[in-house]
């Protein structure tokens, strides 16, 4: 395989050829048994402290869109929930299917919603870069918001938090969902989704999965199904 993508012939189901922790023990995404997921008392509220003056620039890296922001100050950082310490938000990007009835990563009990917003942060208090955090068992937190698509218009949206209402969530100890699938992130999933209409979800699948010098190829879908848990709990606040 040559260049990992979501294809028949490059897939989520071939990346365990070139990165074999795909088989690994706390890989995501997972399907969330809300039946199953534990009260833990302990948790605490989630503390998303964001300054918009932090977001560096866009772009489009072949699969995904992501927002990259100045992670050399701790400007813009979440704390609490399940984490211990102060980590730095990176990027945020989704990942979306090829019609609205599928395209994020996590499910709930089954159910696959049309996309999903990832909130990428790395421990600077106990890591130097993000790509060391990268490669340490407590070393990423990224935030899930699913997208659920919105048959009508969705009016006065806030466009400065993309996040919802209630800040409730569920929490395991997981991996990146894209290669090197590192598993190092500690997952925090909002339990409330957010809007978005179909119009939006559509101009995801217009975005390209080539480069400029490519014939180009509609990145149409990019989320890599759930994961066997491996006896992993998964709790809520
Ligand atoms: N999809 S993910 O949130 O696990 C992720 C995290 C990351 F730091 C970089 C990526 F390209 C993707
Ligand atoms: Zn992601």
């Amino acid at each position: 395989m040559l260049r990992w993508g979501y294809d028949e012939h490059n897939g989520p189901a071939h990346w365990k050829e070139v990165f074999p922790v795909a088989n690994g023990d706390r890989q995501s995404p997972i399907d969330i048994k809300t039946e199953e997921t534990k009260y833990d008392p302990s948790l605490r509220p989630l503390n998303p402290s964001y300054d918009p003056a932090s977001a560096k620039i866009i772009l489009n890296n072949g699969h995904s869109t992501s927002v990259e922001f100045d992670d050399t100050v701790n400007k813009s950082v979440l704390t609490g929930g399940p984490l211990s310490g102060t980590y730095r938000l990176r990027q945020i990007h989704f990942h979306w299917g090829s019609n609205d009835e599928a395209g994020s990563e996590h499910t709930v009990d089954g159910m696959k919603y049309a996309a999903e917003l990832h909130v990428v942060h790395w421990n600077a208090e106990k890591y130097s870069s993000f790509v060391e955090a990268a490669s340490q068992s407590d070393g990423l937190a990224v935030m899930a918001v699913f997208l659920k698509g919105k048959k009508a218009l969705f009016t006065n949206f806030d466009p400065r938090c993309l996040l919802p209402k209630s800040l409730d969530y569920w929490t395991y100890f997981g991996s990146l969902t894209v290669p090197p699938l590192l598993e190092s992130v500690i997952w925090i999933v909002l339990r409330e989704p957010i809007s978005v209409c179909s119009e939006q979800l559509a101009k995801f699948r217009s975005l390209l999965s080539t480069a400029e010098d490519e014939v180009a190829c509609c990145l149409l879908r990019n989320f890599r199904p759930p994961q066997p848990l491996r006896g992993r709990e998964v709790r809520r606040n």
